[in-house]
């Protein structure tokens, strides 16, 4: 080994392999995760997550197709049930939503989720919204109505289709439709909005209206979102923790993430290096 090489390869070695942001006492903490592994039969796919979340603030999950960023964003409210095993905590407001016992379908009322793919149901735009209410009993159509309206605005949504609530949602472009999907989801008046790639399937201009509206949404929600997009995570995200080979290696605020990040892994991906 030449003597540069050595020198290179100290200067390697002293930079953490892992960083993870311990949020300071005084943030209030919306979600948070501990000890959380998550297995699909024998493999490991998630290991040592332990991750706290920031209220009415973005968080996104970063990293290479198959690094654990939609099994964990899924694990977080139980969308894994079925196919995986979810070890460790998840506490919300003080209840481990992990534990065997929870209402899922209650505990989703509280962290809904939006997929990458709109799939809004083929019905009206207005019943998109009023369908779950109705099935958790709410019948009352001056409140139906508000609520209809209410959600529309808050996913920018409203003005493009108020006067036409009664036509099929699956005449919506794909970006309304990912917006109707967001509306339907806030309906439920959750606290968390987990997003697993929502532009990812939208023209940039659907995509901007998207980012807006997230941006939008945080006065009033705790967003956690997966996205490939790099540049939309260093403009809309508050923190950004980012995934490899099922882990996270680094968390951090997102501007450090992207302008000082202190693990040799994320300075490689989020220059594009690799992924
Ligand atoms: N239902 C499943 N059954 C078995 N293995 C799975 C399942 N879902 C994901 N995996 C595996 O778990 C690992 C993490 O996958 P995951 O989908 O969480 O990654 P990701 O970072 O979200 O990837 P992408 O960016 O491509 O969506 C991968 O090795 C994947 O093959």
């Amino acid at each position: 080994m030449t003597e540069n090489q050595n020198v290179s390869f100290h200067l390697y070695d002293e930079q953490p392999k892992r960083f993870i942001y311990e949020m300071r006492p005084e943030k209030e903490i919306a979600i948070s995760t501990h000890d959380m592994q998550v297995y699909y039969g024998d493999k490991l796919a998630l290991d040592d997550a332990d991750l706290s979340f920031e209220r009415f603030k973005i968080t996104s999950l970063i990293g290479a197709s198959g690094s654990g960023k939609s099994t964990f964003l899924r694990s977080l409210n139980r969308m894994n049930d079925d196919v995986a095993t979810v070890k460790g905590q998840i506490m919300y407001r003080g209840l481990d939503i992990n534990f065997k016992d929870i209402d899922v379908y209650e505990m989703r009322r509280h962290i809904g989720m939006v997929f990458q793919r709109p799939n809004p149901f083929a019905k009206s735009i207005r019943e998109n919204i009023t369908f779950a209410l109705k099935q958790h009993g709410i019948t009352d159509k001056a409140y139906l109505d508000e609520m209809v309206e209410h959600s529309l605005r808050q996913a920018a949504l409203w003005d493009e289709v108020k006067d036409s609530l009664d036509a099929s949602a699956l005449s919506l472009s794909g970006g309304q439709a990912q917006r109707l999907v967001i509306a339907r989801a806030i309906a439920m008046k959750p606290d968390i909005l987990l997003l697993d790639e929502p532009a990812s399937a939208l023209d940039p201009i659907s995509s901007a209206k998207i980012e807006d509206t997230l941006l939008e949404l945080k006065k009033h929600y705790t967003i956690i979102i997966v996205t490939h997009n790099m540049q939309q995570a260093a403009r809309i995200s508050d923190y950004t923790a980012f995934f490899h080979m099922g882990r996270v290696l680094e968390y951090n605020e997102t501007r450090k993430i992207f302008t000082r990040p202190k693990v040799q892994l994320t300075i490689d991906y989020v220059n594009g290096n690799f992924g």
